[in-house]
C-alpha cells in the first residue's frame, strides 16, 4: 500500500520523555514544518530522516528553543521533569534545560567549543552552571573522569584548535552527557568527519546514552546509522513526518513512496531482514567485550549475526553489537558472546 496520507502511526505514549504535538514552524507566512507529531520513550533511541531540506533541523532547533529570530515555533513540546511547555518558553528557563535534561550535539564541534577555554574546563564548566557538581576542583576532576571514558587522556588542558575533528566531536559529545540528560539530540553529529572516525563517535554515542538510559533523537541523511543505533524511525517530507514506525518495519515494508525512494537510493537496499527489529528500548544485558568478529564468526546463539548493510570491515555488527576495531565490540545478546 503506498499513498501520501495516513501513514503516520499514533506518536505519543502516556511515559514518553519527549512529546511534541502539533509543531509547525514559519518565517512570516510560510510553514516550513507543518504539524509535526512525536514522541521519545524513556531511554529510546529515535532516528529522523529525510532528504536535504526537509525540515529536520528544523524541528530539532525548535526542540531546544534555538531558532533563527526570523523563524518562529507552534503546537507543544513537553519533556519529562520540566513543569511547563518548551515552545514560548524565556530563554533563561531554556538555557537551564538545556545542558541538563536536554542535551544536544550538532554537526560542526568547533561552533559547540569556546577556543579560549581548555578542554576539562569546558567540560567541567557545563557540571558547574547546572550546578551538578559544586566545587571547580571536583569538576575537573569528573570531567577528566569523563573525557577518559571516551578515550580522550591526556587532552584535559588543551585547546580545541589543538584537537582532530573526531577528538572534538567526542569533548562536544562529553559535555552533552556530562550532566546526565534525558533526552539527547543529535543532529548529523559524524558527517564531518571521515569514516573511522565515525564509527568510533557513533559508538561512543550509543554507549553514552545507553549507560545513563538516555533517550536518543538521531537526525541524519545515513539511513545504514539509523538501522545501526535506532530502534524507530520518523520519515521527513516536504516538513512533514510522512511514515514512522519501528526501524525494521519501515526499513523492510515501507508505505510511503517517499521512503521507498530514500530506501532505493540508499545501500540498504540489500539488507537482510536480520536483527533491527526491537522497538523495544534495549535490554540491559552483560557486556563482553573483544575483538569485531570476522563476517559470519558471530558467536554460536546470537541471534542477530548478520553483516551490516555496509559490509566494511568496519561495519560486521549490527545491533545489538556495538563497536569499533580499535574499541572492541559489545555483545548485548542474552545468550552472551564469545570472541570468535
Ligand atoms: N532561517 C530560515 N529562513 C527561511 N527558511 C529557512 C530558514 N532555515 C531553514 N529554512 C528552510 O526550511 C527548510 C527546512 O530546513 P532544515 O534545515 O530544517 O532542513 P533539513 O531537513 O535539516 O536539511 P539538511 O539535511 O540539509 O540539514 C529548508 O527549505 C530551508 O531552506
Amino acid at each position: 500500500m503506498t499513498s501520501q496520507a495516513a501513514e503516520v502511526t499514533a506518536e505519543t505514549t502516556d511515559d514518553a520523555v519527549l512529546t511534541v504535538h502539533g509543531l509547525t514552524v514559519s518565517v512570516r507566512d510560510l510553514e516550513l514544518v507543518s504539524d509535526v507529531d512525536l514522541s521519545v520513550g524513556p531511554g529510546e533511541r529515535v532516528g529522523l530522516i529525510g532528504e536535504s531540506g526537509s525540515g529536520k533541523s528544523l524541528t530539532a532547533l525548535s526542540l531546544l528553543g534555538l531558532l533563527p529570530e526570523d523563524v518562529t515555533a507552534t503546537g507543544s513540546v513537553r519533556l519529562t521533569g520540566v513543569d511547563h511547555d518548551l515552545i514560548g518558553a524565556g530563554e533563561r528557563r531554556l538555557s537551564r534545560i538545556r545542558g541538563n535534561h536536554l542535551a544536544m550535539v550538532f554537526q560542526e564541534p568547533m561552533t559547540a567549543l569556546n577556543p579560549t577555554m581548555r578542554i576539562a574546563d569546558q567540560v567541567a564548566e557545563t557540571m558547574l552552571i547546572h550546578h551538578t557538581r559544586s566545587g571547580r576542583r571536583t569538576a575537573r576532576a569528573a570531567a577528566i573522569d569523563l573525557l577518559e571514558r571516551v578515550e580522550l587522556t591526556g587532552v584535559a588542558r588543551a585547546y580545541p584548535h589543538q584537537l582532530s575533528g573526531g577528538q572534538r566531536q567526542r569533548v562536544v559529545l562529553t559535555i552533552a552527557l556530562a550532566n546526565d540528560p534525558t533526552l539527547l539530540i543529535c543532529d548529523e553529529p559524524t558527517t564531518a568527519l571521515d569514516v573511522t572516525v565515525q564509527a568510533m563517535v557513533l559508538d561512543l554515542i550509543l554507549r553514552g546514552v545507553t549507560a545513563r538510559d538516555a533517550a536518543l533523537l538521531f537526525i541524519t541523511h545515513d539511513l545504514a546509522v539509523v538501522a545501526t543505533i535506532c530502534q524507530r524511525v520518523l520519515v521527513m517530507y516536504g516538513g512533514r513526518v510522512v511514515e514512522s514506525g519501528p526501524v525494521h518495519q519501515v526499513f523492510t515494508a515501507p508505505r510511503h513512496r517517499y521512503t521507498e525512494g530514500l530506501l532505493a537510493a540508499s545501500d540498504l537496499e540489500s539488507a537482510d531482514s536480520g536483527p533491527v527489529t526491537s522497538s523495544e528500548p534495549a535490554r540491559r544485558l552483560p557486556t563482553i567485550q573483544g575483538t569485531v568478529p570476522a563476517a559470519g564468526h558471530f558467536p554460536d546463539g546470537c541471534v542477530f549475526r548478520t553483516r551490516c548493510p555496509h559490509a566494511t570491515d568496519l561495519c560486521t555488527q549490527r545491533p545489538p553489537w556495538t563497536g569499533t576495531p580499535t574499541t572492541g565490540y559489545a555483545c548485548h545478546h542474552p545468550a552472551g558472546a564469545t570472541n570468535a
